[in-house]
């Protein structure tokens, strides 16, 4: 097995405000993580602040990636982008399958694992988001919902493309309410997540595979989840609009 390099990814949703403040905060997470080794930091700004943001963002190993895209590559689709544009933007990676592309935007498991094979495709990485509601967590079905995900979504992948592929367990109930899973809940779910990897590619393939946590991830929160043997970075949504919060769970301290 490889020594999985974390991952920790910013997923700035709709924010910041303005372009001015988007740049801003890219230089300002920029300075604080200078130096750092040995993790990958990635920010996923909204799509019109992606070019100043890689700008902002230039010589500092910050990679950026993208929030969504359709996938067509272009023509007749009023408000799509396509992973053509993302990717001469220099976007290294798109998420697929939020959770908030789920329920607001109605995008059904058959969607993402187009949009899956489409990054796929044009040698981009996904981080596919999978996780379970409030209402399956209290019935005890959360690993349930993740491998049917796992399983439409990932339809057609191949054990090659998994080297591309980043899983993010982001539980719906932990997302923006500052109610992180606990290590052990994370933990559990994030080895069952790579057992069933290791079903469907052998355990190879399932070793390589890194997989972030996200829901509420904070400085506070960020250590003793690193420290789970199968929790291989961080997707922070609210803590990454806040450049020394976000610096520090960079530079988390896993014991
Ligand atoms: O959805 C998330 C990241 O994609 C998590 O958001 P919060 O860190 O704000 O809970």
């Amino acid at each position: 097995m490889m020594a999985r390099t974390p991952i920790i990814t910013g997923n700035w949703k709709m924010n910041p405000g303005d372009m001015a403040s988007a740049v801003q905060l890219a230089a300002d997470v920029a300075a604080q993580t200078k130096g750092l080794e040995g993790v990958e930091v990635g920010i996923i700004p909204p799509y019109p602040f992606v070019p100043p943001v890689r700008d902002a963002l230039k010589g500092s190993g910050i990679t950026v990636g993208a929030q969504n895209a359709f996938v067509e590559d272009k023509g007749a689709f009023t408000g799509a982008v396509s992973t053509t544009m993302l990717l001469s933007v220099g976007c290294e990676y798109v998420l697929c399958g939020h959770s908030e592309r789920r329920t607001i935007f109605k995008e059904d498991n058959a969607l993402i694992n187009s949009k899956v094979l489409k990054v796929l495709s044009k040698n981009m990485r996904p981080i596919l988001c999978i996780g379970e509601s409030k209402e399956e967590y209290e019935s005890g079905l959360n690993k349930e919902v993740c491998a049917v995900q796992l399983g439409k979504n990932l339809a057609g992948v191949t054990a090659e493309q998994m080297k591309d592929v980043v899983i993010a367990y982001e539980p719906v109930w932990a997302i923006g309410t500052g109610l992180v899973a606990t290590p052990e809940v994370a933990q559990s779910v994030h080895a069952y997540i790579r057992s069933w990897l290791a079903g469907k590619y052998g355990q190879a393939v399932a070793d390589d595979v890194r997989i972030q946590y996200g829901g509420s991830v904070t400085p506070e929160s960020v250590d003793d989840l690193m420290a789970c043997p199968d929790i291989d970075g961080a997707l922070v949504g609210g803590a990454s609009l806040v450049a020394d919060k976000f610096a520090r769970i960079c530079r988390f301290q896993a014991v």
